[in-house]
């Protein structure tokens, strides 16, 4: 089947009719109701661009000769991962950068589990085969995905196995001999319900020992499979207008709580069956990791060119960009895109083809910068607020604009420099979106936890760095101190 066009997308959601509640009620049609029309439309959005630049966005599948989504290509070629990230980059400019969850990342993490499909074999021939044919799977129906890694926060300082009720958990319940019954809680599936899939993975930062082997899990399911349901959290999209809430009207895209009551996964979609050992090496050894942060840092620079955009626009329109420190402002955010796209060029350039056979980003450039981004977004947002100040604040709405009474003294007294009234307090309003409003504090949230705890992370990456040139570097300087030793130290 040739990739999916945004229709159907839509059709295939409402004929799932997935499980999902939230505000207390279980959704109907999540394409019509009112905290999920935003982002299912801009979903179906996506899905049509790969129609609109088709030369650009898909490609012809090895297996049927149907075009399907490029990011899904197994990259053979630092052309290929160019190709690749120029789809990321072209999907990420239609949200600005605000949507994570754009097809493109799970795409990423499927290709590339599903390319170094030997390394589930460990436990059994099988599972190979499953994580291969599921890839194929995904690709050849264009899947939407989401995944749930987390297990829920009942007492961090023990493990799953160990707590005060050791079923809260998502954990495997029995082996049949068609496959398995899993049971208990997962977190935090951002788009929860609103894709065609659900996979469930293991954290990419958090390690367990054999005694969690239960909750050492990885498969995938339709969402709309028997005894699964999303708990949304309250949706941010307050039905405004795309003029008064330029994000959250399109791009709020819910987090969900992920609740299993005895779901059965048939063997053909199980990957990992109880085994900690390979839930603690999945992303790393299967360079899945390298992929899903290829993608991350490819969005990460459009969010950066966009908070940039919306940065500079606010000095122009309100004429403080002759200010020193206004400047200075300025060229932190130039600094961090440049840095950024840095990174990326290294990554692509130093790409090299992995044990797998898929040409594999240098993983020490997207490292850093995927550590690096969840550090320096909250200030990125900070400085978008201290260049806004009261102009945050002040902004009516566009009924008020509207209004006979009030819209000409608002569209006068707001004025700016380059801009009437109006003009810039949509701007204005979209700097507030992006991060003032409920929308704006989520997003600065999402990127701080978005690949793990960001203090573990920088513990494994700590670990991992290797220390001792540098250590050597200093004693081989201190060494060659030329000052004659004192008597008490033998030569
Ligand atoms: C907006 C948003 C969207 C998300 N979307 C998804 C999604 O789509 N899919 C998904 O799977 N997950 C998602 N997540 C979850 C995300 O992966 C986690 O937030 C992240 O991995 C951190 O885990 P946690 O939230 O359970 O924090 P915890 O592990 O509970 O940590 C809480 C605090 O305790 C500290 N802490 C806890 N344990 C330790 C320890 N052992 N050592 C040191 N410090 C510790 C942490 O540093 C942190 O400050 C999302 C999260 C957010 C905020």
């Amino acid at each position: 089947m040739p990739a999916k066009t945004g229709k159907e997308y839509l059709e295939r959601l409402q004929k799932a009719n997935n499980n999902i509640y939230i505000h207390g009620e279980r959704v109907d049609d999540v394409t019509e109701h009112p905290a999920f029309q935003g982002v299912t439309k801009s979903m179906a959005r996506l899905y049509d661009l790969q129609y609109e630049k088709p030369e650009k966005m898909l490609y012809t599948s090895p297996t049927t000769g149907d075009k399907v989504g490029m990011t899904f290509k197994i990259p053979e070629t630092i052309d290929d991962l160019i190709a690749r990230r120029e789809v990321i980059q072209e999907w990420a400019r239609t949200s600005g950068g605000m949507m994570g969850r754009a097809p493109d990342y799970m795409n990423a993490e499927i290709m590339a589990t599903g390319a170094a499909a030997d390394f589930f074999a460990e436990a059994d021939p099988m599972f190979a085969e499953n994580s291969r044919k599921y890839y194929e799977y995904a690709r050849e129906n264009d899947l939407s995905l989401t995944h749930t890694l987390i297990h829920p926060q009942v007492n961090r300082a023990k493990a799953q196995a160990e707590q005060k009720d050791a079923n809260v958990a998502l954990h495997l319940v029995e082996k049949r001999s068609d496959g398995i019954i899993v049971d208990g809680i997962r977190l935090l599936a951002t788009q929860g319900g609103i894709t065609d899939e659900l996979i469930v993975f293991p954290s990419t930062v958090n390690k367990s020992d054999t005694k969690d082997d239960p909750y050492s899990l990885a498969f995938a399911i339709p969402n709309n499979t028997e005894g699964l349901k999303f708990l949304s959290r309250e949706a941010f999209d307050y039905g405004k207008t795309t003029w008064d809430h330029p994000l959250s009207s399109r791009f709020e895209e819910g987090d969900a709580i992920v609740a299993f009551d005895n779901v059965f996964v048939p063997w053909e979609r199980v990957f990992v069956c109880g085994n900690a050992s390979l839930c603690n090496r999945t992303f790393k050894e299967t360079n899945a990791v390298v992929h899903m942060s290829h993608q991350v840092v490819s969005k990460n620079i459009v969010k950066t060119e966009f908070i940039l955009g919306v940065a500079l626009s606010i000095m122009d329109a309100i004429g403080i960009d002759q200010f020193q420190h206004v400047q200075d402002k300025g060229a932190e955010i130039m600094l961090v895109l440049e840095t950024m796209r840095s990174h990326m060029y290294k990554a692509e350039h130093n790409a090299q083809i992995d044990k797998w056979g898929m040409m594999t980003p240098d993983f020490k450039a997207l490292d850093a910068a995927r550590n690096w981004y969840p550090r320096i977004y909250p200030r990125l947002v900070e400085i978008v607020r201290i260049l806004g100040a009261s102009g945050l604040m002040g902004i009516p709405t566009q009924a008020d604009f509207q209004n006979e009474e009030i819209g000409a003294i608002l569209d006068r007294g707001l004025q700016g420099k380059n801009l009437n009234g109006y003009e810039r307090v949509q701007l204005f309003r979209l700097a507030w979106d992006m991060t003032l409003s409920a929308f704006g504090s989520r997003q600065a949230h999402y990127e701080y936890y978005f690949f793990g705890d960001p203090i573990r992370m920088g513990m494994t990456y700590f670990d991992g760095f290797e220390k001792d040139q540098y250590k050597d570097f200093v004693s081989e300087f201190l060494k060659k101190d030329p000052s004659s030793k004192p008597n008490f130290i033998k030569a």
